[in-house]
């Protein structure tokens, strides 16, 4: 695989006469973990769906753990992409067990009870519950969850089979302050894990990139306006041209911060 989880070249997606992605020329390596930051409709979700194998583009070239989007067998991959977005939680029924979701991603599909579950993988989805900080909510079902503790339920499915890639639609999204932080906080104590997998977290707001991210791609109107490590692309410049206002921008050496000026 030498090196490269994610390779994109020319990547573009393009429906009708709307271009929602262009030109999207990006490289992840295995040791990096990145955040996708831009205001709403920039083509975040687009271009991390392509990453997770879900969405085809239009024109370009994708590679995924090595493997070529269209050559490959997207369901021998998928098993190795762990991705939680909004999305995807919409398609979980309401009466599906918070244990059933997390323990069947090892069995290649969305939360339907099997009696043959194998104890190994029981112990591990008490463990990533847990990790996630969800271990209390293990006996409940998805419908009855508040929108954080949903998050944190698909945070730890995602991880269930052990990814080498960890894609994460706004997962701080809809979370109350303590709720941001919390989150924000084991995101950045996963980044700091060597062990963990190749992370690429998207969002709106450069306060929910975790300590340890250490790559950035800022996305405006599906077009890249700078990626590459966060210390050279979090300027003020380049986020005042991502979000289309005068910003200020601050780092305090683990988080960053901005506002209009
Ligand atoms: N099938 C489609 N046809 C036309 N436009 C589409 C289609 N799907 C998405 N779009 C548009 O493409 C743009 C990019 O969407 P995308 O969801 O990738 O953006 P995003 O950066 O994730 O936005 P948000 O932060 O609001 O979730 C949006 O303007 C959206 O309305």
């Amino acid at each position: 695989m030498n090196g490269h989880v994610l390779r994109m070249n020319n990547v573009g997606v393009r429906r009708g006469d709307t271009e929602l992605l262009r030109d999207v020329t990006w490289t992840v390596e295995e040791d990096e973990r990145w955040a996708l930051i831009g205001p709403n409709g920039a083509g975040k979700t687009t271009l991390l769906r392509i990453a997770a194998t879900h969405l085809f583009p239009t024109n370009g070239d994708v590679e995924v753990l090595g493997e070529r989007l269209g050559k490959s067998d997207v369901f021998e991959l998928r098993p190795l992409i762990g991705f939680a977005s909004a999305a995807l939680a919409n398609q979980v029924p309401e009466e599906q067990g918070v244990m059933d979701l997390v323990v069947s991603a090892s069995y290649g599909y969305l939360g339907r009870w099997r009696e043959e579950y194998a104890a190994p993988d029981l112990d591990r989805a008490h463990t990533l519950l847990a990790q996630w900080g969800a271990d209390h909510l293990r006996d409940r079902t998805f419908g009855t969850l508040s929108e954080g503790e949903r998050k944190r339920v698909q945070i730890a499915r995602a991880m269930m089979a052990d990814p080498e890639l960890l894609l994460l639609d706004e997962p701080a999204a809809g979370l109350d302050l303590g709720g941001r932080e919390d989150l924000v906080r084991r995101l950045g104590e996963l980044a700091g894990d060597i062990d963990s997998p190749t992370l690429v977290v998207v969002s709106h707001h450069v306060e929910e990139i975790p300590a340890g991210f250490t790559h950035v791609m800022l996305l405006r109107e599906g077009g890249i306006v700078d990626a590459g490590p966060a210390e050279l692309v979090m300027t003020a410049d380049n986020l005042s041209a991502t979000f289309g206002l005068p910003l200020k921008v601050e780092h305090d050496g683990q988080r960053w911060s901005a506002r209009a000026v």
